[in-house]
């Protein structure tokens, strides 16, 4: 299978660098033609992950989306969220026909607060079973350093699934494959909402006794929600929690200090304002925009949410985060 990557941040740069180290030839998609030009010259990306180096026998790079998708079985996205609509609007709505969507996003689509599949089925009638998502706790940084990490493969075809993880697989990135395609990417949604939280609270002095106080109501918030939105959508199926995908992911993504949401988060703790954070991480912390989207979509599940709401009232109503925090204290299991 021909593998294309669509996107040039940090973690379409790790993904990148599992496929060519695995042999794999990739086309690539990148947006910025400097970024093109010197990545041919110098063999890196200049802006993310920059210590790794790509062998360019491998790479066929492109700023031309159709000719990426055309030249791809197997598509990649790994655009954050809130620039995916104007990447994917450049393609003619046949571009997908035939092929396998691996979504490595971890967002819903701002505005219309979709699940990237609903979007692509939506725009591209691109069936489910053509569609699979690849999550679990894995920070690009890691794997650049190829420290050892687990990516979970979901997708209802599980054979073709697992061929896609093959192509991932080794001695530093082991693969996991389940059908719970829609159950982990909402997990996912969540425990970047959820990481930007434990940022808030590590910023507001709050420390680890709190913490895992705080990430253990969280998690029950996660499968309380899943638990009332699979009541009305059944295609999302029966979900293993206790799996890395969903614990693991909101473990690491709270506690490790690669974690974009936790970082952007606890500077919002430290009375930052939304946009000063934003400047100074220089980076997409998903949350912030997840946050948005999950509160409205709730508006139809009606799960018991504080956190999350607390996150969205912080965020985007400029609820003062100490008051938030003071509130959310009393509520904890
Ligand atoms: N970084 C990580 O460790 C992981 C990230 N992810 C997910 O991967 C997705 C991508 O995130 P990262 O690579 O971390 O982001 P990043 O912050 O490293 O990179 C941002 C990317 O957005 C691009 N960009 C900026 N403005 C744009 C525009 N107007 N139109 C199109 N592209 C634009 C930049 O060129 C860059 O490629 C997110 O959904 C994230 O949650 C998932 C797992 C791990
Ligand atoms: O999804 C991730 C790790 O699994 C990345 O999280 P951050 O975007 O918070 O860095």
């Amino acid at each position: 299978m021909k593998a294309g990557i669509i996107g040039s941040g940090s973690w379409a740069t790790a993904l990148a660098k599992i496929l060519t180290d695995n042999g794999n030839q990739i086309s690539w998609w990148i947006r910025n033609e400097d970024t093109i030009r010197y990545m041919q010259l110098r063999h890196h990306n200049r802006h993310y992950l920059t210590s790794v180096y790509f062998d360019t026998n491998l790479v066929k790079l492109s700023s031309h989306l159709e000719e990426v998708v055309a030249a791809s079985d197997v598509l990649v996205l790994a655009v954050p969220s809130a620039f995916l609509e104007d990447v994917m609007l450049q393609l003619s709505p046949e571009a997908l026909q035939g092929k396998k969507v691996v979504n490595a996003v971890k967002g819903l689509v701002p505005g219309s607060n979709l699940l990237i599949n609903d979007y692509l089925s939506d725009i591209f009638d691109l069936p489910l079973e053509q569609y699979y998502a690849i999550t679990g706790p894995c920070h690009a940084e890691e794997v650049a350093n190829e420290k050892l990490s687990y990516l979970t493969f979901s997708g209802l075809q599980e054979a073709a699934a697992q061929s896609i993880a093959d192509m991932f697989t080794n001695s530093y990135l082991q693969t996991i494959v389940n059908r719970d395609v829609i159950g982990v990417q909402l997990a996912a949604v969540l425990k970047n909402i959820y990481a930007l939280g434990a940022g808030i609270a590590h910023g507001l002095e709050y420390g680890d006794n709190f913490l895992s106080v705080y990430i253990t109501n969280c998690f029950r918030e996660m499968q309380q929600f899943l638990d009332v939105y699979g009541k009305d959508h059944t295609e999302a199926g029966t979900h293993n929690y206790n799996a890395s995908a969903y614990l693991g992911d909101l473990l690491v993504t709270c506690y490790s200090l690669h974690s974009r949401n936790r970082t952007f988060g606890n500077m919002i703790g430290k009375g930052y304002s939304v946009k000063a954070a934003q400047l100074e991480l220089n980076m997409i912390a998903e949350g912030y925009y997840a946050s948005k989207s999950l509160f409205e979509k709730n508006m139809e599940v009606g799960a018991y949410m504080p956190v999350a709401q607390a996150v969205y009232t912080i965020l985007w109503q400029h609820l003062n985060p100490r008051e938030a925090f003071l509130a959310l204290e009393k509520g904890f299991i």
